[in-house]
């Protein structure tokens, strides 16, 4: 009997693959920093049963026609944007993600891009490093507050909650907003429901940690960034295509907001001309939200035990809904 085969689309290392041989049939891609080509791409989802996905692979419709075999696309992410999940289950293909086990590490992360903009940390290193510290003076890289101000969270679901739980630390005052309400996070937190106009125009820091969807695309448009106070900043490690980046960049540039931490981009890898790079007040990183060692490993488990429980007939543990 001929293996099922596996194709999975970039270079990662784990223990497990070596047994996983026994079992399947696993071709990877060789390279960990550049993805594979669309070419390549299309040709081993004509042969695969099984892919393992990252986020820059598009999963269209084009490819998943021509994907006779594929049972399951497991994504080393919980965001799902690039998969055509529709057209995957029409053709009755089971589309997994990684929830839960990235949710620490990236409010982790989504708290110190918070508190490096905040506190201007990154300018702050890169002037004494390149030796332009000239001594201590009063208002020297003076940054705002964190503590007891109020963080909004659009998008108040697993690491959104995670996020503002951080933010009870810092005595801080929590708003969100969802299409729905999470009782258990107003309960636990104290966290205040507004809509999405109340919490745009009276939260210091907003937080944006929606999936990408048709709804929330753009969403931060140049009439959100008008209505934030002067004195706000803006926090994205949801998806780029959230926040419309031009008006992100007036609203810098005029001082309609203070700051920006931006941990992804509309396109990936941002450009090192791109006019947000420029502005001092902008804390950019290249989408670690849940790079660490531990986690990374954690959601590649996640994906191989999600694949062998669709291609042995079980229900895999993580499955994405329509
Ligand atoms: N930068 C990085 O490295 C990482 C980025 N991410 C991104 O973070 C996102 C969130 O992950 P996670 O917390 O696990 O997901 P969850 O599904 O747990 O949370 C998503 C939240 O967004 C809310 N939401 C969805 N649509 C809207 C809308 N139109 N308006 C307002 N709120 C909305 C949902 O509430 P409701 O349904 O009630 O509206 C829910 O509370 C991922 O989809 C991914 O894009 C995740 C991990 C790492
Ligand atoms: O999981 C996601 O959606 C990411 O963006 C990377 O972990």
């Amino acid at each position: 009997m001929t293996k099922p085969y596996v194709f999975i689309t970039r270079k990662i290392e784990t223990e497990v693959l070596k047994e996983w041989t026994e079992t399947f049939e696993v071709k990877m891609w060789e390279y960990e920093e550049r993805p594979v080509p669309r070419a390549i791409l299309l040709e081993e989802a004509a042969k695969a049963d099984a892919l393992l996905t990252m986020l820059s692979d598009k999963m269209d419709r084009e490819l998943l026609d021509v994907a006779k075999n594929l049972k399951v696309i497991a994504n080393l992410a919980v965001g799902y944007d690039n998969i055509d999940v529709p057209s995957a289950t029409e053709k009755g293909i089971t589309v997994c993600n990684t929830p839960d086990v990235l949710t620490d590490t990236t409010a982790d992360l989504a708290f110190a891009l918070l508190m490096a903009t905040a506190r201007r940390i990154v300018e702050a290193a890169e002037i004494v490093k390149e030796g332009k510290w000239t001594g201590w003076s009063p208002m020297l890289l003076a940054g705002h507050d964190i503590h007891h101000k109020t963080i909004g969270v659009v998008g108040m679901g697993k690491i959104g909650e995670t996020v503002a739980k951080r933010a009870t630390g810092f005595d801080m005052d929590i708003l969100y907003h969802n299409r729905s309400r999470n009782v258990a996070a107003e309960e636990r937190l104290g966290a205040r429901y507004t809509s999405f106009e109340e919490l745009i125009t009276t939260s210091d820091f907003i937080v944006c940690l929606t999936p990408l969807t048709n709804e929330t695309a753009g969403m931060f448009n140049k009439e959100a960034f008008m209505k934030m106070k002067q004195s706000a900043i803006f926090i994205n490690v949801a998806r780029g295509a959230v926040a419309d980046e031009e008006a992100l960049y007036e609203a810098l540039v005029k001082g309609e907001i203070a700051g920006a931490g931006l941990d992804v981009f509309k396109q990936e890898p941002i450009g090192p001309d791109h006019p947000l790079l420029t502005l001092p007040n902008v804390v950019a990183l290249p989408h670690i939200g849940s790079a660490s060692v531990e986690t990374r490993q954690g959601m590649i488990m996640l994906c191989l035990d999600n694949i062998t429980h669709v291609l042995s007939g079980k229900q895999p543990k993580t499955i994405v809904k329509l």
